[in-house]
């Protein structure tokens, strides 16, 4: 089968008139882009004349995409030990200029570059996920979060709680004999998508089954979707890439159908939510996310297409930004407890430390929803300093694509020239592992008294980007990681009866099998 026959075959539920028209349209796009593509590699190599080291390669198509994506950790030592800070790297069919040390930060803070623009050409889920905005905007989503999500974490922390117990329950039912978990993950996700739900779409909504469904699966169901895996070969024709993923949000039947399903359950809870208003004395505004998008002048505007879709549209962009963010590093930090239990011992401690301060006896057999509430869980400094420790040594390396959106060039301090549209990638794995002798080491309490909680970005802690534009929900993520660790090792016991295994690659997510039985 060729290539164009499996694209097709890839993108779901294609309709064209006839196959030999999808044939004759697909093969001229492709030469067309292919031709382009051979140019821009061949004539538009950026200028070697602002001096910046590159990493060789002989194989014009593929770069050294295979020598990274085969051992990424040993490909970024040795690269930046040999080339320092600022180097390029052909990758993924394209060039591109790799930063860390201080030129991560001229990066991260400087408006010429953006992160949506960079990530998109890579993984464009927006398209994916058949939002179609011309005039789409982070902007409303991280107003909404930081105007009115932010401020209210306090008050929303006992629903959260509440619904982390649902999603356990859900999950592994009352535990009366010890449970055997193949990963932790689906638990996490189950967990983190009721407890967001509840902020993000209210009490009423959260409990519908289909749409929390649709939130804890749909960034994976995508992800599964991309090219990397089953066509990696495309990775090299960025244009081909990007005509793919529009496909795949326009024609797709999953996509499709899992729209719907919101739309139906969005639609008349919007309609009621606007009666009430308009009508009831007695009408008592929510405060979640879903309310602020609502009353959101933008979106009322129809600038956006239709309330509901535009609506619809920016939860999706908050449920990607954070569902699946927030349970992997969830995990991630589970994980490095399971690979280390004696530190679970030390947090328990503080745990009841903390309780008994606060007027609890933690003996008293009370149930983790009453207990972990917003300022208990604040008042815990080990606990934090394991959550930022475990982000730090995630398996990350080039990360956090930033495109040049000016139409000139721009020229780092260092000299460097990164063309319009040129594309930077943060050498995360270098700048997080800046520091003493032991910082390639799981240190738990490292932060302990630093004045570095788990929420604060640096140049040496990207995990939340840096700059205007870091990420605007980690104070909800963070206290959701450190709120499900506490209720879990406070109410079991855990154990990964296998070890633990943190693979150098890939996702870069660790596994294991867990034990897990009532306390
Ligand atoms: C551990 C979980 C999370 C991680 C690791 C994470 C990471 C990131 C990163 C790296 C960025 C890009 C920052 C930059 O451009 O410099 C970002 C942006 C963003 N994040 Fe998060 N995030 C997490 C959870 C969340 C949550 C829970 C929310 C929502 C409540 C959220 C909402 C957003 C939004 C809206 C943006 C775009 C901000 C903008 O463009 O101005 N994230 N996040």
């Amino acid at each position: 089968m060729d290539h164009f026959s499996i694209i097709l075959n890839k993108v779901k539920g294609i309709h064209f008139i006839s196959q030999q028209q999808q044939r004759i349209g697909l093969l001229t796009i492709a030469t067309f882009i292919s031709a382009c593509a051979l140019y821009n590699q061949v004539f538009k190599r950026p200028a070697s004349k602002d001096n910046c080291p590159m990493v060789p390669y002989t194989d014009t198509w593929k770069g050294s995409s295979m020598d990274y994506l085969q051992d990424p950790r040993a490909f970024v030592e040795k690269w930046t030990e040999k080339l320092g800070h600022v180097y390029r790297v052909h990758m993924f069919g394209q060039m591109h200029t790799i930063a860390s040390g201080k030129y991560a930060r001229e990066i991260l803070m400087s408006d010429d570059f953006d992160f949506g623009v960079g990530t998109q050409k890579k993984f464009d889920i927006f398209s994916m996920a058949g939002i179609f905005d011309n005039n789409l905007t982070g902007a409303i989503i991280r107003n909404a979060i930081v105007k009115h999500l932010n401020p209210h974490l306090k008050e929303f922390t006992p629903h959260v709680v509440e619904n982390f117990t649902i999603g356990f329950h859900e999950i592994l039912g009352d535990v009366t004999e010890p449970v055997e978990l193949s990963h932790l993950m689906p638990l996490i996700q189950r967990m983190v998508t009721r407890g967001s739900a509840t902020v993000f779409i209210g009490k009423t909504l959260c409990k519908n089954k289909n749409v929390t469904s649709i939130m804890q699966n749909i960034t994976t169901d995508i992800g599964k979707m991309h090219p990397r895996y089953h066509q990696s070969w495309l990775m090299a024709f960025p244009w081909m890439l990007r005509l793919y993923f529009k496909l795949y949000g326009r024609l797709s039947q999953d996509i499709k159908r899992q729209r719907k399903i919101m739309l139906d359950a969005l639609v008349p809870e919007i309609d009621k939510r606007q009666a009430d208003a308009q009508n009831d004395p007695n009408w008592q505004r929510p405060t979640d996310v879903l309310q602020e998008l609502i009353e959101d002048s933008a979106l009322s505007s129809g600038k956006h297409g239709d309330i509901y879709t535009a609506v619809l549209n920016q939860l999706l962009i908050l449920i990607f930004a954070s569902i699946h963010t927030t349970s992997e590093n969830t995990s991630i930090t589970l994980y490095r407890l399971l690979q280390n239990p004696s530190v679970i011992d030390e947090l328990l401690q503080e745990q009841e430390q903390v309780l008994r301060k606060a007027g609890y006896d933690p003996k008293s057999g009370k149930n983790s929803c009453e207990v972990f509430t917003f300022d208990i869980i604040k008042n815990m400094p080990r606990l934090d300093s394991v959550c930022r420790e475990s982000l730090r040594l995630r398996s990350q390396f080039f990360e956090l694509a930033h495109t040049n959106i000016r139409d000139h060039k721009v020229t780092l301090s260092n000299g460097v020239i990164i063309p319009s549209d040129g594309d930077v990638l943060i050498n995360t794995w270098h700048n997080h592992h800046q520091g003493g002798d032991d910082i390639g080491e799981f240190n738990p309490f490292r932060y302990v008294d630093t004045g570095y909680p788990a929420t604060k970005v640096g140049d040496n802690y990207l995990v939340f980007g840096e700059g205007r534009h870091a990420c605007p929900g980690r104070w909800l993520a963070v206290q959701e990681i450190k709120t499900i660790v506490s209720m879990l090792i406070h109410d079991y016991k855990f154990h990964a009866p296998e070890g633990v295994v943190f693979p150098p690659k890939g996702s870069g997510l660790p596994y294991g099998k867990v034990i897990i039985e009532r306390k």
